[in-house]
């Protein structure tokens, strides 16, 4: 039998959970890639590898983008722009506030993090409606920064998400 592809060894991974955090939420749960190290190697090689060449950082949303965007770093070298939930960031910041799938939030970068100009690649582990990642899209540009794209793990189609996003490069690596 022939090695299971990148997509077949997160997916194999992934648990669904009915109605977390409310009702009707089939909840992703990409605990168990990150606990497991070789496919948690292959995802975060997965998402880098479209945008090779093209960027400068790793935005990693909170929370679950962190993890994601810290495993990409070690592999690409690139660092990492924390994009954090608000009131996080003890220096000036720039805020977007945006609507989840189940609730409403706020996200926020250092303004004078990075050089002008940067290439950042947005990453994160799920997308659904496409808010949190709209949001940090436009901090970035707000900041006077570059978006190189944006890589999630997995697309929840249905939910508009790359439709919100339709002025950026998206990959994703798994679609449900
Ligand atoms: O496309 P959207 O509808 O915006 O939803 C996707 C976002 O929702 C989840 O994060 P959540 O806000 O639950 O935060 P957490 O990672 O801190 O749990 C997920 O990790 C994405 O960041
Ligand atoms: N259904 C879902 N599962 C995991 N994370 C999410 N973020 C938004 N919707 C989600």
């Amino acid at each position: 039998m022939s090695n299971p592809t990148a997509a077949e060894q997160v997916s194999a991974r992934i648990h669904v959970i009915p109605d977390f955090p409310e009702a009707g939420i089939q909840f992703q749960d990409l605990t168990p890639v990150f606990s497991d190290a070789a496919a948690f190697k292959v995802m975060c090689e997965a998402l880098v590898a479209p945008f090779a060449g093209r960027f400068d950082i790793l935005g990693g949303l909170e929370a679950r983008g962190f993890i994601i965007a810290g495993g990409a770093s070690i592999l690409t070298g690139a660092g990492v722009l924390p994009v954090r939930k608000a009131g996080k960031l003890p220096r000036r910041v720039i805020t977007e506030t945006y609507e989840l799938e189940y609730g409403v939030a706020s996200l926020e970068v250092h303004e004078d993090e990075l050089p002008a100009g940067s290439r950042v690649l947005v990453i994160d582990d799920v997308l659904a409606t496409g808010g949190t990642a709209q949001a940090a899209c436009r901090l970035i540009e707000r900041a006077g920064w570059n978006v190189a794209g944006v890589a999630v793990t997995l697309e929840l189609e249905g939910l508009g998400g790359r439709e919100q996003l339709s002025d950026y490069e998206v990959f994703s690596l798994l679609r449900a």
